[in-house]
């Protein structure tokens, strides 16, 4: 019943495909999402991601990998009967894309159901989305974090927040209606900027005080109300580290699910060599300072986060691959062995 959807998932493949198949593609998507009975119908052989209260169905591999078990509806259907439940369960879950082959893909939170039953019928384990977000391969962690992200929205609002009536989601999960209101809700992230800044030899980390020790990261803000990128990065920095900005550059983008969904924005930043005299806001963070190209290389050597016990001195660590923040550092690095060849 269950086998790897490790193929299945676009992100890295959707450059190479032609054109008009990703077109038609995400035209089927758009209908799913606007259209109710198109979307139970593509449910009838559309696949699931399982959650259980959120934490996402994980199936380990012979070669001890862990990946996400693809389980289709039917197959689905017939562990609800097993389990003398009501198959109607299926049609709460959201849809979250479409494979190549054009099977719709739908995530399902399943925390009604006894959770190591589940764990037995599906051939898998859930674990908690922070540790399954490192332990499934590039392509299908932003895929399980979507899932869950879609699922915690609905599940957090049920509620109209300007009548007080219970909103109605529609079959995709696309969107929640109050009929009291008339408001209709979408599924939101939060917009932060993050941004590796760089004094043209050395970079500038912070850390918040719940970091691992010895954790360092790029420093991050979420936008306000109105804001553009560049003004939230002037902000962020002038108030965590007292630094005013020379210049700043998108690098790219990522949707975060910790500890709710953030929509990052990556940028390279740069201050003149002249104005580097840190003074960090403490309510921000525990500390933020400049590192050279050598302890930054070092710690991306690690294989594993170091142990840094207390009473020593910490070894620099680094936020895991798949952190936007990582992508930043690496491309620093990149660019200044790139500046001195
Ligand atoms: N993917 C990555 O590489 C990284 C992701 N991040 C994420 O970036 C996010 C923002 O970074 P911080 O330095 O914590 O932001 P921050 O510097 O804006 O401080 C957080 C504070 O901002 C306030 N805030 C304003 N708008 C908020 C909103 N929409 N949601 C939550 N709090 C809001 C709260 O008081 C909160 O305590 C965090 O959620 C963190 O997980 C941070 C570093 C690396
Ligand atoms: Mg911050």
């Amino acid at each position: 019943m269950l086998k790897s959807l490790r193929t299945l998932f676009w992100p890295k493949t959707v450059l190479t495909r032609s054109s008009s198949s990703y077109v038609a593609r995400i035209r089927y998507l758009m209908r799913l999402k606007e259209d109710d009975e198109a979307c139970l119908e593509a449910m009838r052989s559309g696949s699931l991601l399982l959650y259980h209260t959120l934490a996402p169905l994980l199936q380990k591999s012979p070669s001890g990998l862990f990946q996400l078990p693809a389980i289709n509806t039917s197959d689905f259907k017939g562990i609800l009967d097993k389990l003398g439940k009501n198959r109607a369960l299926v049609n709460e879950s959201v849809l979250i894309g479409c494979t190549e082959e054009d099977v719709a893909q739908f995530s399902l939170d399943v925390g009604a159901l006894d959770k190591s039953e589940m764990e037995r019928l599906c051939g898998g384990v859930f674990i908690d989305l922070r540790k399954a977000f490192f332990l499934l391969r590039g392509t299908e962690a932003p895929l399980v974090a979507r899932g869950q992200a879609l699922l915690r929205w609905h599940q957090t609002h049920g509620f109209c927040s300007a009548s007080g009536h219970p909103s109605f989601r529609n079959q995709s999960g696309s969107q929640r209606v109050c009929h009291s209101s008339g408001h209709t809700y979408y599924p939101k992230m939060s917009p932060v900027v993050i941004a590796l800044v760089s004094d043209g030899s050395r970079c500038l980390l912070g850390r918040q005080a719940t970091f691992p020790r010895g954790m360092y990261s790029a420093l991050a803000g979420f936008c306000d109300m109105g804001e553009t990128i560049e003004e939230t990065l002037r902000r962020e920095i002038a108030e965590e580290v007292g630094l005013e900005l020379e210049s700043l550059r998108v690098a790219g983008s990522q949707h975060w699910p910790f500890p709710q969904s953030s929509f990052m924005v990556a940028c390279h930043a740069t201050v003149a060599p002249s104005n580097t005299q840190v003074s960090v806001d403490l309510e921000e963070l525990e500390d933020a300072r400049w590192f050279t190209l050598q302890e930054v290389q070092e710690a991306l050597r690690l294989k594993k986060p170091p142990r840094n016990p207390e009473g020593e001195t910490p070894t620099l660590w680094l936020p895991p691959r798949y952190a936007i923040a990582h992508q930043l550092v690496r491309e620093w690095v990149q660019q200044q062995i790139g500046a001195h060849e």
